[in-house]
């Protein structure tokens, strides 16, 4: 249960509804697009956030802090933990709903200071959905799956048509991302 202030979800909100296709849990879910900053294996400095699908549908990610991702000295950056929250809730929105949807509002908890040098283990799960909302939250924890909790985060993720990331994006980069959806037979239709 997130500290965050206020009720949540804030709105009436129905059952996600679980993509008959969304990996088995235990599924390890690779990076959706290489040069992506949260999990893309192309980004040196990147999160390199790593993903499975949890009992429940919830997702569990991590990733270790480096010095890369310092803001005080030897300290993780708020910014960037919020960035591997937003990736953590996104790849939980697409893997679980196979919804193409996009960030509009993260909420972030900062409870304890996140050294360089300690994985974050972030289990993240579907809240509900009204309309084209959908909302998500998530803890990190510490060190290990049940260590203490640093961060706590909650997001509504609004759904998007495909031609959201073609209009305003890379067509050429989507086009490319696609084509290596196909290849590696992933379930995603990302041109739906
Ligand atoms: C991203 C991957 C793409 C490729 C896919 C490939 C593979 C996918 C597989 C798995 C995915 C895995 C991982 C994904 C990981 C990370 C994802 C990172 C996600 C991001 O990092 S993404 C970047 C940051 N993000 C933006 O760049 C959004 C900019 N923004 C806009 O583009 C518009 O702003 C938009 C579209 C949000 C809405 O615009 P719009 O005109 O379509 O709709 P409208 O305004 O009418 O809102 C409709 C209803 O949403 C409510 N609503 C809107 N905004 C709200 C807010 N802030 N708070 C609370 N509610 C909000 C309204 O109140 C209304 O609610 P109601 O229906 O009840 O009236």
């Amino acid at each position: 249960m997130s500290p965050v202030s206020g009720p949540w979800p804030p709105v009436p909100v129905e059952p996600p509804e679980i993509h008959p296709k969304a990996p088995a849990p235990g599924t390890e879910l690779g990076a959706h697009f290489a040069e992506c900053f949260g999990c893309g294996d192309e980004v040196d400095d990147g999160l390199h956030l790593r993903s499975a699908i949890g009992e429940g549908y919830t997702v569990h990610s991590k990733f270790t802090v480096t010095s890369a991702h310092q803001g005080a000295p030897g300290l993780a950056h708020g910014g960037l933990l919020a960035c591997a929250f937003d990736e953590a809730l996104g790849s939980t929105v697409g893997n679980l709903l196979h919804r193409p949807a996009v960030t509009g509002k993260l909420e972030t908890d900062f409870r304890r200071p996140v050294p360089v040098g300690s994985t974050l283990y972030i289990e993240a799960r579907l809240d509900g959905v009204a309309g084209r909302k959908i909302y998500v939250s998530a803890d990190g924890h510490l060190d290990a799956a049940d260590g203490p909790v640093a961060v706590n985060a909650r997001a509504v993720f609004i759904a998007v048509g495909f031609e959201h990331f073609s209009t305003h994006g890379d067509p050429q980069a989507l086009e490319k991302l696609a084509e290596q959806h196909r290849r590696n037979k992933r379930e995603w239709d990302i041109n739906p």
